[in-house]
Parts: C-alpha cells; sequence; structure tokens
C-alpha cells in the first residue's frame, strides 16, 4: 500500500501535509506522534472514511480514490470497541459476514475460528456489556479477523486497557499479526508501545513524517530533535550548544539517560536532586553546576547559571541498587559512542 503526497484540512487545521509512506505488503507498520499529529486522520483517509483534499491512496498499485469504504479490503479496530451492544459476540462476528451473504454454515465456521483463535468462543453467547475491557477488545480483533480483510487499520486499540491486559492483548496482536502476515498499521501516541509493536514506525508531528525505520534504529539514530525527545522516556537529556557534555556551538548536543554512567573519573560533576525508584531500574534527576571544572561553591553555580545553558539538569537512567540520595554529588561519563548531534537552527541530526 503506498500513501502519496496526502493532504487535508479541516477548516483553518492542516491535520496532513504531504504525507508520503509505502507500506509493505505484510507488515506491521506503527504510526505514533503526539495528540492531533495526524495519526488517525491516516487511517481514515486510507479506509476512505474521509477524502484527501490532494494525493491519493494505493492498494496494490490501484488508487482507491473511488472505491467506497465497505468496497475497501480494510477492517477498522478502534480504542471504544465499537462492538453492537444489543447483538452477542456471535451476532457480533457473524455481522460482517451476513452483509457479504457468506452462506450461514461457512459464516459459522469462520466465527468460531476467530473466537478460538483470539480465545473466546466461551463467551459467544455473552453481550459486550457483559464483559471486561479486554474481552471485548478480543471479540473487536476477532471481528476484524472474520473479515478478512487485506489491511487491518488499528486506531489505539489497547489504549483503553490497564497495564497487564494491554501486555496480554499487545502478544494476542503480535502473535495474530505473526500468523497472518497481512499488512497492519496501528496508531498510538504511546511511545513505548510504538517500540515494542511494529515493524517500522512512523513518526508523525504536525501532519507531517518525520522519521521512518525500524523502532531500534529510529531511537538509536533520530532524525532530529523532535523525534530524539519523542521516543524514550525519560526522554534524551538535549544540551544546546553542547555545554556539560562537551562545547559545540551552533549544535544541540544529546544523550540518553541510560548512556550516561555513573563513573568517579566522570567528566562531568552533578547533584542529585530526586531519585525516582522503579523496581527493575532507578532514574536519576541532576543538575550539573558547570562543565568540567571540579568547583562547586555557590558562586560558581551562579555563574554558570549566567552562562548560557551552563545549569543543566541531566538524566540518568541507572540499576535499582545504586545506593544514592538527593543531595549527593556525583560525577558522570557518557558513552563517547551515544552522543547526539543536532542543527540547533534546524533540528536535523548531524
Ligand atoms: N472532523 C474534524 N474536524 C475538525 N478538525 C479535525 C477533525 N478531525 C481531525 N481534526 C484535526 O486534525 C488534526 C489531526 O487530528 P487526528 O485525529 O488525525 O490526530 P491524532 O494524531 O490521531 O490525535 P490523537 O492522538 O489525539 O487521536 C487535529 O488538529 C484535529 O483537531
Amino acid at each position: 500500500m503506498r500513501l502519496e503526497s496526502l493532504s487535508k484540512r479541516y477548516g483553518r487545521v492542516t491535520a496532513l501535509d504531504g504525507v508520503d509512506l509505502e507500506v509493505r505488503a505484510g507488515e506491521l507498520i506503527t504510526l505514533v506522534g503526539p495528540s492531533g499529529s495526524g495519526k488517525s486522520t491516516i487511517l481514515r483517509l486510507i479506509a476512505g472514511l474521509d477524502r484527501p483534499d490532494a494525493g491519493r491512496v494505493l492498494v496494490d498499485g490501484e488508487d482507491v480514490g473511488r472505491v467506497p469504504p465497505h468496497r475497501r479490503a480494510i477492517a477498522m479496530v478502534f480504542q471504544d470497541y465499537a462492538l453492537y451492544p444489543h447483538l452477542t459476540v456471535r451476532g457480533n462476528l457473524l455481522f460482517g459476514l451476513r452483509v457479504r451473504r457468506v452462506p450461514r454454515a461457512e459464516a459459522d465456521r469462520q466465527a468460531r475460528a476467530a473466537a478460538e483463535r483470539l480465545e473466546i468462543a466461551d463467551l459467544l453467547d455473552r453481550y459486550p456489556d457483559q464483559m471486561s475491557g479486554g474481552q471485548r477488545q478480543r471479540v473487536a480483533l476477532a471481528r476484524a479477523l472474520v473479515r478478512d480483510p487485506s489491511v487491518y487499520l488499528l486506531d489505539e486499540p489497547l489504549a483503553s486497557l490497564d497495564a497487564q491486559l494491554r501486555f496480554a492483548t499487545r502478544a494476542d496482536l503480535l502473535a495474530m499479526h505473526q500468523e497472518l502476515r497481512t499488512t497492519m498499521v496501528h496508531v498510538t501516541h504511546d511511545q513505548a508501545e510504538a517500540m515494542t509493536l511494529g515493524d517500522r514506525v512512523v513518526v508523525l508531528d504536525r501532519g507531517r513524517v518525520r522519521q521512518v525505520g525500524p523502532p531500534q534504529e529510529v531511537y538509536d539514530e533520530p532524525a532530529d530533535v523532535f523525534v530524539a525527545r519523542f521516543l524514550g522516556s525519560p526522554p534524551m537529556n538535549l544540551v544546546v550548544g553542547g555545554g556539560v557534555l562537551g562545547d559545540a556551538p551552533g549544535f544541540t548536543v544529546g544523550v540518553r539517560p541510560e548512556d550516561l554512567a555513573i563513573d568517579p573519573e566522570g567528566p562531568i560533576e552533578v547533584t542529585v536532586e530526586a531519585v525516582e525508584t522503579l523496581g527493575s531500574e532507578a532514574i536519576l534527576l541532576t543538575r550539573a553546576a558547570a562543565s568540567g571544572g571540579a568547583s562547586t561553591s555557590a558562586s560558581a553555580i551562579a555563574d554558570a547559571n549566567a552562562g548560557a545553558g551552563a545549569d543543566t539538569r541531566l538524566t540518568v537512567r541507572t540499576g535499582p541498587r545504586h545506593g544514592v540520595r538527593p543531595g549527593d554529588r556525583l560525577r558522570l561519563r557518557p558513552d563517547p559512542e551515544r552522543i547526539h548531534r543536532f542543527d540547533t537552527e534546524t533540528g536535523r541530526r548531524r
């Protein structure tokens, strides 16, 4: 499937501004970006629920601009399930098959097979309001499955689930994709989910594609400051002009929290302001008073504060049993292989 120069405005809002994207056959691709970046608009244009102002959607090389939504071989799964409340699970699964006039016995067979795959076969006679959120989401996935589409569109299908269920349903989704190998376009605003779910991620910002690539590649080599800050939690430390990360006029220098090691010989001296303990790891919020030098007197801090970007907050990710407390002074060593440089003016990676 290919999106070519897709643009869409709603009144004065530009939802999409020339989006080009090649989605490979059988791929699970994740669209990620902050609220309002245009993710759902892309899905609506692919599904035919909305028309682009410019550009086109090609499925198997064919412009589907004139194909109405119900004729597109596309199944959509939303965050809010959109199950028919007056139908049982079986009724919900059969609905699309009946519309397509699939013979009764065959429809029953397909509905059962989908229910078994998603482990909801024992719920076939229940109504949506008799099920948990996770079960309803699996019904929604099963309903998409019986449509046997050539593309699945998944709009934040896990967003309303609690953490454990989200984890389990995400695994279901991955298993389903691995088995079917059908093209899936998945939308999330959750950067952690984008990292775990998808052969490639597409990072969107205000209707434009910022970067496309395998999750690890985008994480390791963000194309610009926006992507660098958006992917990764806590976000990458960025210092305009380099500062304590090494003087670099005209550049913004970045290092991820996990690439700052506590090292008594390290070049950056910091004061720990807060410690967040997360069980498997800890996050230290620190402040570097001045670059390099050993002086940490109050006046040195004042001097540093006066200088551009010298008073720098650095977030450090470390192991859980670190023994560090607020107020401690530490030295940090950035991994020289993991320093990122961006042009301060354009934000582009250098
Ligand atoms: N029907 C509409 N009428 C007016 N503006 C709209 C409409 N649909 C979307 N927009 C605007 O277009 C922009 C993109 O919206 P879209 O829903 O695609 O964003 P999104 O990335 O999916 O956001 P979210 O993560 O919040 O769902 C937003 O500024 C939104 O307010």
